[in-house]
């Protein structure tokens, strides 16, 4: 460990102590969360299966930076690049058009073995694999109905879509010995206000409930559901609401999703959380930055982020959370997107570690708000950087900005040849 990282590190530490913060103890427990990177910041949203189809659910993604991953072993080798440059283990979120396979498969069809070679190099490296059911980006889609469909036979088609997923998230959790997040998101919706709101949400609900029929052991495979408050060309309603999938999943016992840009523009998520795991056994985070609409920006270090962090830290919500990250930004180098978004996560984590909680705690209790919020706005400039340095060394991954440089030579040698 290079000396200057190590002595500032020291000092630092000495600083958190005075508030009786245990550094070390934050950072092997930092070590231990898994952030799931979602392989579609990897190529746009394009996937393998149907790659003619254009990007639908009112989903977009603006800039064209060269490089993206065509194959599935290109979005690997990017995703080994971007993992050897963000500290710790982690999983990869797949959605289902990333599929690993030459056969013309429906995604109806889909089984584990279509995966396989993402298993094999999950397993190798000792990562995870979370999955998504792919409900856009199709024909049966088009006109912006799925599980909601007022057809049954194009319902009973994404009902089967999403029975696949489950089947193809509990191979993974069996694989790979820790359970698969499968997390699904449908577009459904109008642009204008409908007439009936309620017929499109009793038809969510029963193909939901056909969805989840067959048992899956928890070990394998956690059940969540994605809310949206709106998309493009789902302006005025949207089916899977954040209400409808709230009593849809405490009623059913699976987890609810929670998108950082599926709200209104001024609602945040943080302030969701602690009421959500009061009744409800469990959590996904799409951890995005909405910038004026669900943009799905890179994440940057601001003040929401390190919100949420507060509250699955002080909370003591991390066991019962899955974060998951959710950008797609075609504008920049799309491995640095994925460092940028995750060490960011993990330093907002960090940072939350790094505050004297029970202190913060008891002066609340005591009504000294005053203190509470000196305490709380000067430990914003404790040196936290160096813990992050000291954590980024120790784990042998490059410290501060040097990864960028790494970033840059596989531009050149890599992405720049494709
Ligand atoms: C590609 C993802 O499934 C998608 O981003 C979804 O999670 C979402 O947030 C849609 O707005
Ligand atoms: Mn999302």
């Amino acid at each position: 460990m290079d000396n200057a990282i190590q002595t500032s590190y020291n000092e630092a530490k000495k600083l958190y102590e005075r508030h009786g913060i245990d550094v070390d103890a934050a950072l092997a427990r930092l070590s231990q969360i898994r952030i799931s990177l979602h392989c579609w910041q990897g190529d746009d949203v394009k996937g393998f299966l149907r790659k003619d189809q254009e990007l639908g659910g009112g989903l977009a993604v603006t800039g064209s930076y060269p490089g993206r991953a065509r194959r599935p072993d290109e979005l690997r080798q990017d995703l080994d690049e971007a993992l050897r440059l963000i500290p710790g283990q982690h999983k990869v979120n797949l959605h289902a058009i990333y599929a690993d396979t030459d056969e013309q498969v429906e995604l109806d069809a889909l089984e584990p073995r279509h995966f396989a070679g993402w298993v094999d190099w999950a397993k190798e490296r000792g990562l995870g694999l979370d999955f998504n059911p792919t409900c856009f980006s199709h024909e049966k889609a088009k006109d912006g109905f799925t599980l909601s469909h007022p057809d049954p036979e194009i319902r009973r088609f994404w009902i089967d879509h999403c029975k696949a997923s489950r089947r193809i998230a509990e191979s993974f959790g069996r694989e790979l010995g820790q359970p698969s997040v499968t997390n699904v998101w449908i577009p459904d919706g109008f642009k204008d206000s409908p007439v009936d709101r309620l017929t499109p949400r009793a038809r969510l609900m029963e193909a939901l409930d056909e969805v989840f029929a067959e048992p899956i052991d928890e070990k394998y495979n956690i059940d969540a559901v994605e809310s949206k408050l709106f998309g493009i060309g789902s302006e005025s309603y949207v089916v899977g609401s954040h209400e409808f999938y709230m009593g849809y999943a405490l009623s059913r016992g699976i987890a609810v999703c929670f998108d950082a840009g599926h709200f209104h523009p001024t609602e945040t998520i943080s302030n969701k959380l602690s009421s959500w795991l009061l009744f409800g056994r469990e959590m996904l985070l799409h951890v995005s930055r909405p910038v004026r609409w669900d943009s799905d920006h890179v994440v940057t270090m601001d003040d929401e982020l390190l919100e949420i962090a507060r509250e699955l830290v002080r909370g003591e919500l991390l066991d019962r959370t899955h974060i998951g990250l959710d950008f797609f930004d075609g504008s920049i180098n799309h491995i640095a997107a994925w460092v940028i978004g995750t060490r960011n996560t993990q330093k907002a984590l960090l940072r939350a570690m790094l505050e004297p909680i029970g202190e913060l705690k008891q002066l609340e209790l005591d009504g000294d708000y005053t203190s509470r919020l000196a305490l709380v706005e000067e430990f914003k400039s404790y040196p936290y950087g160096a813990i992050w340095d000291y954590f980024c060394a120790s784990q042998g991954v490059p410290v501060r900005e040097a990864w960028l440089t790494d970033v840059k030579e596989y531009e050149t040698n890599v992405l720049s040849a494709r």
